[in-house]
């Protein structure tokens, strides 16, 4: 576990590097507020009538970044165009999300998908997802980079903690969800 920890780490801040240089920032950029990793196991038994329960609430991810291992049975679901379309399990692939906090501070450019997880009637699912946070005190606002006149700041600064807390993902679950060990990164 310890080294997979390490690995998604190193994989996570790739990406967000990445992320920086694609939207025109400093190469370390996103990863200098990469400060906190965070890691859960989701285990959701077979439902013999999937139109009776979810898996998981449609959320946003409130991270930079997200990691899922959503191995080999299907359950992920992504909004678009109002649409639930199913993320397709490819053995060994991660999926890769936008958190909210890369939305803000790409000013939009980046969007955070909104998604759910629907029970299968057949098998049990088992992920595992890797968030990479802020400290929760880190102030998180758009970009100075990509904020001009032609495009003014579309969210305001505001620490990680008070977003996440004003944002109640889960809604009345959103405390019981928070529960959880996380480590620092640097
Ligand atoms: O287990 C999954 O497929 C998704 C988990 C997820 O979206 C989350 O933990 O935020
Ligand atoms: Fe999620």
């Amino acid at each position: 576990m310890g080294a997979y920890t390490e690995e998604i780490r190193k994989l996570s801040l790739r990406i967000l590097e990445l992320i920086s240089e694609g939207l025109g920032l400093e190469k370390g950029y996103l990863g200098g507020i990469s400060q906190v990793q965070f890691m859960t196991a989701g285990n959701y038994p077979a439902c013999p009538d999937p139109t009776l329960t979810l898996g998981l609430l449609n959320h946003l991810d409130h991270s930079l970044v997200t990691i899922l291992f959503q191995g080999n049975v299907e359950g992920l679901q992504v909004l678009k165009d109002g649409k639930w379309i199913g993320v397709e399990a490819i053995p060994n692939a991660f999926v890769v999300n936008i958190g909210t906090q890369l939305e803000i501070i790409s000013n939009g450019i980046l969007k955070s998908a909104r998604h759910r997880v629907v029970t299968n009637p057949y098998e049990a699912r088992t992920t595992i997802a890797n968030f990479i946070n802020p400290f929760p005190d880190c102030i998180i606002e758009p970009s100075n980079h990509l904020v001009n006149e032609y495009n003014p700041p579309r969210f305001q600064p505001q620490t990680f903690k008070d977003f996440v807390a004003a944002t109640k993902a889960f809604g009345k679950y959103t405390d019981a969800t928070q529960k959880g060990a996380s480590s620092s990164i640097n």
